[in-house]
């Protein structure tokens, strides 16, 4: 059934809020006229980010300096900003790397941020989010990647780290419905954010080649397509075109409240099969292609 989450003068509490997308996302909530809090590790940048919406849209904003890998820190913040209407659970950290060259390290690291972090932000707001009986429809929001829906080379870690947010999200939302919590789920592809600028100096270059199936986006698009989807309580919101096609193909079992969508979904997701099969051919190839060129320069 079709339902309507307000932003305007609602609690936003948004994860990673100080940089990229979740800045990006922040300043719209703001403009919208939420109540926004943020949530990051560093807080030279939360101050920077605050003062920058101050100056934007002359919200303040609250500010929270906090670890998601620490659940004491991450409850401590959510208990001082107060209960939340929309949580954004958007940190995350992603460093490319072939699983044989990628410390355990890092690995763990990515799971941690972006995995267990989530299950930490999550457990330690939905208590004071559920005693909200009295009032209408609230979220909770994932922002996962299109490396989430499906595997890409370099990306052991960092998709396995978001293809986990897609479980829980799935069970969770079982999970919250009676309490009228509406869970999604953002898809983007690569993003214009100080993180990306800093994934592209290490970024393997297959991984490179194979992400460019999808476009590019600017964070202030991503973040008002998130936003949207957070609004009408749609469980995958996908980004752009790749998206949307990626979001077909990928359905599975996931919940869906448009019958216009599910229509959609049913009368495209043969064909859409065939053109997954066809991208997967063609990076199979580009595979190919990469190590005998990689032959032929080391000979
Ligand atoms: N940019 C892209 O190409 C894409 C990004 N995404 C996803 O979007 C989300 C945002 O990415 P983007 O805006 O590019 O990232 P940025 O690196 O620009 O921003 C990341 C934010 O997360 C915060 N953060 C990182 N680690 C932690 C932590 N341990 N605890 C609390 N906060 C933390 C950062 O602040 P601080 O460092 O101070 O903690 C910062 O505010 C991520 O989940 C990412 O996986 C998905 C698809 C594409
Ligand atoms: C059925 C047809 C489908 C056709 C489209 C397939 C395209 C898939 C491309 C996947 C790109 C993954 C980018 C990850 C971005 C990201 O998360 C990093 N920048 C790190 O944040």
């Amino acid at each position: 059934r079709p339902v309507i989450i307000p932003i305007k003068d609602s609690h936003v509490f948004i994860t990673g809020g100080s940089s990229g997308i979740g800045l990006a996302l922040a300043h719209q909530a703001a403009f919208e006229g939420a109540r926004v809090s943020l949530l990051a590790r560093s807080l030279k940048k939360l101050e920077e980010a605050k003062e920058s919406i101050r100056i934007s849209s002359g919200v303040e904003v609250s500010i929270f300096a906090a670890d998601v890998r620490d659940f004491d820190a991450v409850q401590k913040a959510v208990k001082n900003a107060g209960p939340i209407d929309v949580l954004v659970v958007n940190q995350g950290i992603f460093v490319p790397q072939e699983l044989e060259k990628q410390e355990l390290d890092e690995i763990k690291f990515m799971i941690d941020v972006n995995l267990m972090g989530s299950f930490n932000v999550i457990k330690a707001a939905l208590p004071l989010m559920k005693e909200r009986k009295d009032r209408g429809p609230n979220s909770i929001a994932l922002m996962s990647s299109q490396a989430g829906q499906v595997g890409i080379y370099g990306y052991t870690a960092y998709s396995a780290s978001k293809f986990g947010l897609r479980g829980l999200a799935e069970a969770l939302q079982q999970e919250v419905i009676s309490d009228n919590i509406h869970v999604s789920l953002i898809y983007p592809p690569d993003t214009d954010t100080p993180g990306f600028e800093q994934e592209n100096k290490t970024r393997p270059e297959l991984t490179k080649i194979l992400a460019a199936s999808s476009g590019s986006m600017k964070a202030d698009k991503v973040a008002k397509i998130a936003l949207k989807g957070i609004r009408s309580g749609t469980f995958i919101v996908p980004c752009n075109l790749e998206g949307h096609a990626l979001a077909i193909a990928t359905a599975g079992l996931s919940p869906q409240r448009s019958f216009l969508m599910a229509s959609v979904e049913v009368l495209c997701i043969g064909f859409l099969r065939i053109v997954a099969l066809y991208f997967q051919w063609n990076w199979y190839k580009d595979i190919e292609k990469w190590h005998e060129m990689k032959k032929v320069s080391e000979n």
